[in-house]
């Protein structure tokens, strides 16, 4: 690890932003002394252009509720601005010219890594920038070291943050069950869910 000055680049559909996102972003910036950590909501996510997802927009509104009272934490609309897919190769080349003198980590969470090499250029995004991979449930640390690949070893750091087992997936399930998702996401995220009744359908 490098004692240049560092951002973090946290990349993600969003939909919705709940804790396990907002855990992930916290402890890299601690653990990586990270300057801040900015969120890029992913206008068109590649691996999920089959599913149907929130407007970016509202993504986005998300966001930005759920991450406000951090000082350390922006949000950008990068990939809101770039017609077609949201390659993550695009978005670090375009953070690479804007902040030349600085680290660049791109945070992940166990499952997202693990499909580094389905995504975009990952040679060339494994040399742009540095990935840091915390653990999920049912993705442990082992797991990781047993499917990575060598080349990318001194490219990707492990994040220790203790397991979080909530997922978007999880809290929209909940939401059409009519459970509460009360302590998963901000207070201001489940006011605007509540809002514009999101997830009540499929
Ligand atoms: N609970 C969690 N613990 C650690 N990492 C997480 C957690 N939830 C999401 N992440 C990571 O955050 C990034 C953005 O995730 P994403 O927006 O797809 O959320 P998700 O909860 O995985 O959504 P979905 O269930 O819809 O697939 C990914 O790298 C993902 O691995
Ligand atoms: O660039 C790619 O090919 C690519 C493929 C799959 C995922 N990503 C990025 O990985 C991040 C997490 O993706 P997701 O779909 O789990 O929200 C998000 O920033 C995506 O844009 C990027």
């Amino acid at each position: 690890m490098s004692e240049e000055q560092a951002i973090g680049i946290m990349g993600g559909t969003f939909d919705p932003i709940h804790y396990g996102h907002l855990m992930l972003a916290d402890c890299a910036l601690d653990q990586f002394k990270l300057e801040q950590v900015i969120f890029v909501p992913s206008a068109n996510p590649p691996h999920k252009f089959n599913k149907k997802i929130t407007p970016v927009e509202m993504r986005y509104e998300m966001t930005l509720l759920a991450t406000m009272d951090n000082p350390y934490f922006t949000v950008s609309k990068v990939e809101m601005k770039r017609p077609g897919s949201s390659y993550t190769i695009d978005t670090v080349k375009y953070f690479r010219e804007r902040y030349p003198e600085y680290q660049i980590y791109f945070i992940t969470g166990a499952d997202t890594i693990l499909e580094i090499d389905t995504w975009k250029s990952p040679n060339e995004l494994m040399q742009i920038v540095y990935f840091i991979a915390a653990v999920r449930p049912g993705y442990s640390f082992e797991r990781l070291e047993k499917e990575f690949y060598q080349k990318y070893r001194d490219r990707i750091f492990f994040l220790e943050m203790p397991e979080i087992g909530i997922s978007s997936t999880d809290i929209r399930n909940r939401i059409k069950a009519g459970k509460t998702i009360k302590y998963q996401v901000h207070p201001a995220v489940e006011a605007y869910i509540k809002k514009y009744q999101l997830y009540l359908k499929e």
